[in-house]
């Protein structure tokens, strides 16, 4: 039987992968769970799936989340100690890595160091140390499995072709609510309307980032490491309706893509079960059903954070680490109601211009630079807002 840690499981990605495996006709054992501060949910799930381990980041609420576990024999832990731990544990095959941001990265490296294989939905994690979880995947012979529904599109239609037999990726991105916004209408857009995301119910970091197009931007970069391609081989093209997942052209000019309703669970069960696929109870696609499957150019003119995303791709070293760093700080200003929404890559804009890069960074350094790009982000939210 398969045993998984899931780092995240109170979220978006978190819980539909709980549902995954509740539907699933194949067992799992879901060994430990972990949130940042969802304690009620924290523990309907540890009690549901017979946990071993439960795990809070926020360190404040452990003896809250030890007190409404006890009685039982599952073991809390907390803080960044506790999800790594619960990432390397001798008995994981799987680590599910679905929490938000870059505090995932270490995680994730020990997890690989370990020999896990990782189901990998936090984009954050390749776009700030992409170059060292890479080398150590393949150093330590684990494999990086993409939840991300471009990636695992792209992953579904390689499967296991050659790199060099690839003209190019071709990221489909739906435009997200401001796709046919004006530049006047951008600036006085609301968190509200912003949160309405035209196809996906996400989680609300990835939800902003959709808005502003820097989830393309991410994308682009998660998708320079997981297929060892460069910045120029990848394109995005908007897609409104979200049905194709993503697309492969081929040197010969065959192009092929993955297609599908708008609905995780079909990415997560993907990796869950791979190399392998099992009946579910999800809906078809039916194509006369949705009749139309629209294309158009980005407006990187507007969403200038896609533009911001490729440039520091291509700089490379330190600069993705930083971009993802200022836009986490942007968000949840922006959530906070400190910052407009126009603001968000003003901020972009102006911390990775005051970065001074490090090539071939070590992690201690990538991880400097996100910490430093944390405080520059905070001096300049003040500034602008
Ligand atoms: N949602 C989606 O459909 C998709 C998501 N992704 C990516 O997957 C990742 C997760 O997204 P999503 O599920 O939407 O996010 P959510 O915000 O819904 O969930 C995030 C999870 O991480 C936990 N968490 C938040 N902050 C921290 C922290 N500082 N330390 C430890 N744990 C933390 C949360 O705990 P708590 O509940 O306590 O806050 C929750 O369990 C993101 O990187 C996103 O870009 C990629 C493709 C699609
Ligand atoms: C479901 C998923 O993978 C998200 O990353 C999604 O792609 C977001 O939608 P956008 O295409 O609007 O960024
Ligand atoms: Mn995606």
């Amino acid at each position: 039987m398969k045993q998984i840690s899931i780092l995240g499981s109170t979220g978006s990605i978190g819980t539909q992968t709980l549902e995954v495996i509740e539907n699933l006709d194949e067992e799992i054992s879901v060994v430990a769970i972990t949130a940042n501060n969802s304690i009620d949910l924290l523990v309907q799930q540890a009690k549901k799936f017979k946990v071993d381990y439960a795990v809070i980041m926020n360190e404040e609420k452990v003896s809250q989340l030890e007190s409404k576990l006890t009685g039982t024999t599952i073991t809390v832990l907390s803080g960044l100690e506790g999800l790594t731990k619960v990432a390397t544990l001798e008995q994981v095959d799987l680590v599910i890595n679905s929490v938000v941001g870059a505090i995932g990265v270490r995680p994730t490296l020990a997890a690989i160091k370990a020999g896990k294989d990782i189901g990998l939905a936090n984009k954050e994690t390749l776009v700030t140390a992409g170059s060292i979880v890479t080398r150590e995947a393949k150093k330590n012979g684990v494999k990086l499995l993409p939840i991300d529904s471009e990636h695992n599109a792209i992953f579904q239609v390689l499967n296991g072709e050659k790199s060099t037999s690839i003209k190019r990726l071709i990221l489909t991105a739906s435009g997200g609510p401001f796709r046919e916004a004006t530049a006047s209408e951008l600036k006085e857009v609301t968190v509200e309307d912003a949160l309405d995301h035209p196809n996906w119910d996400m989680g609300g970091k990835i939800t902003i980032d959709s808005a502003t197009l820097m989830n393309k931007g991410l994308e682009v970069i998660e998708a320079h490491w997981l297929f060892d391609l460069s910045f120029d081989k990848i394109d995005v093209v908007v897609h409104p309706q979200s049905i194709v997942h993503s697309l492969v052209e081929f040197k010969d000019h065959s192009t092929i893509a993955e297609l599908g309703l708008p609905d995780m669970k079909v990415p997560i069960q993907y990796v869950l079960t791979y190399p392998n696929r099992k009946e579910n109870n999800l809906e078809s696609l039916n194509l006369a059903e949705v009749r139309k499957l629209t294309f158009e150019e980005a407006k990187t003119d507007l969403f200038s954070c896609l533009e911001y995303a490729y440039q520091a791709g291509k700089v490379g070293g330190t600069m993705p680490a930083v971009l993802n760093a200022a836009n986490e700080i942007a968000v949840s200003k922006f959530l906070s109601h400190q910052l407009k929404f126009n603001q968000i890559p003003e901020l972009i804009s102006k911390v990775i211009s005051n970065h001074q890069v490090v090539y071939k960074p070590t992690l201690d350094q990538i991880l400097q630079a996100d910490t430093w790009a944390r405080s520059e982000a905070q001096k300049v939210g003040d500034q602008i807002c």
